[in-house]
């Protein structure tokens, strides 16, 4: 598959403080990445780099093959990370021929691209007119109107009403299904989860996690159990293949799964092991648990 953009060891410092430390992933054409982190944790300095709008303290990124300069590169690339800026008395299509000139595109692309952002009956309605939604939705047909290779939106849905939001997550998907590669950056494990095939967690950044977003919830779960000889059952349950990490809080033991395995075969196991439990359960961390736990553990 087709390298979109490559990011090796990228690196921001501001002063003392490591915005993006020692980031590395690669962005392969057709998918929809979310880069997933809480406020803070470098998501629009990461963009910025990339986009030649912050420089890079150390490490390096190329685009495409890396033949051309990234100057060159940035012409297949569509990019909203600031907060859409028009003419508010000029119409939608005005505003959009502007941009036509400046980025010398024809301007027969105009009614293409707000046709997909669902604006093409609004293309004579003045800027100001706009719901933040349809302003949102405005910039996207900009940035689609060089028909690049990636389009690049930072926190598309902040500030929007649900059904804004519900309307750009419809644009996003359908944009990606015409074969745009997506990057956005999101602090919404829901919306990363809804529109992202891909993700990269980082947190204070460092990148936490990356790989596909089905496969982050492909934890086998884990039980919650209890007896009265705690240090029996944790030797019995280190014995068997399937547990992995045993941690014991109080009077409460959790075993984590590394394969798959039901309640009713571990009950049968410990049983034969002579072992009687009072407590059983077995629970699997939704997404949003898992999440916070990554999210969490390098707080400590
Ligand atoms: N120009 C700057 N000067 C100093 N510190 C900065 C600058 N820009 C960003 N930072 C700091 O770098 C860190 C990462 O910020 P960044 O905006 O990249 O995070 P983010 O994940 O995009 O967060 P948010 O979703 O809140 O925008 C933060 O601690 C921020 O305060």
């Amino acid at each position: 598959m087709e390298t979109i953009l490559t990011i090796n060891q990228l690196t921001k410092r501001y002063g003392s403080l490591t915005a993006v430390n020692n980031l590395s992933f690669t962005i392969k054409k057709g998918n929809v990445y979310g880069i997933l982190g809480p406020n803070g944790s470098g998501k629009s300095t990461t963009l910025g780099m990339v986009l030649n709008v912050v420089n890079k303290t150390s490490g390096d990124f190329h685009w495409f093959d890396g033949s051309d300069s990234t100057h060159e590169a940035l012409k297949k690339v569509g990019a909203i990370i600031e907060h859409p800026n028009f003419y508010p008395y000029m119409t939608a299509s005005q505003n959009l021929a502007l941009v036509c000139k400046i980025k010398g595109v024809p301007k027969n692309k105009i009614d293409e691209k707000l046709e997909i952002v669902g604006l093409l009956d609004r293309k004579d309605s003045k800027f100001k007119t706009f719901s933040l939604g349809m302003k949102q939705r405005l910039a996207i047909a900009s940035a689609l109107l060089n028909d690049p290779e990636i389009l690049i939106l930072d926190e598309p849905t902040n500030g929007l009403d649900p059904q804004g939001i519900h309307q750009i997550r419809e644009i996003i998907r359908k944009i990606a299904s015409m074969g745009t590669t997506i990057l956005l950056a999101s602090h919404l494990l829901d919306e990363v989860e809804k529109v992202c095939t891909h993700v990269v967690i980082i947190r204070k950044g460092i990148k936490l996690y990356s790989g596909r977003v089905d496969e982050m919830n492909a934890s086998n779960g884990f039980f919650e159990l209890k007896s009265n000889d705690l240090v029996k059952l944790q030797q019995i349950l280190e014995e068997h293949p399937s547990i992995g990490k045993i941690t014991v809080n109080e009077d409460l033991l959790t075993a984590i799964l590394e394969e798959p395995m039901g309640a009713d075969d571990l009950n049968s196991y410990l049983y034969q092991k002579g072992m009687i439990l009072s407590y059983l359960v077995k629970r699997k961390e939704s997404l949003e648990e898992q999440f916070l736990q990554l999210t969490n553990e390098t707080a400590k």
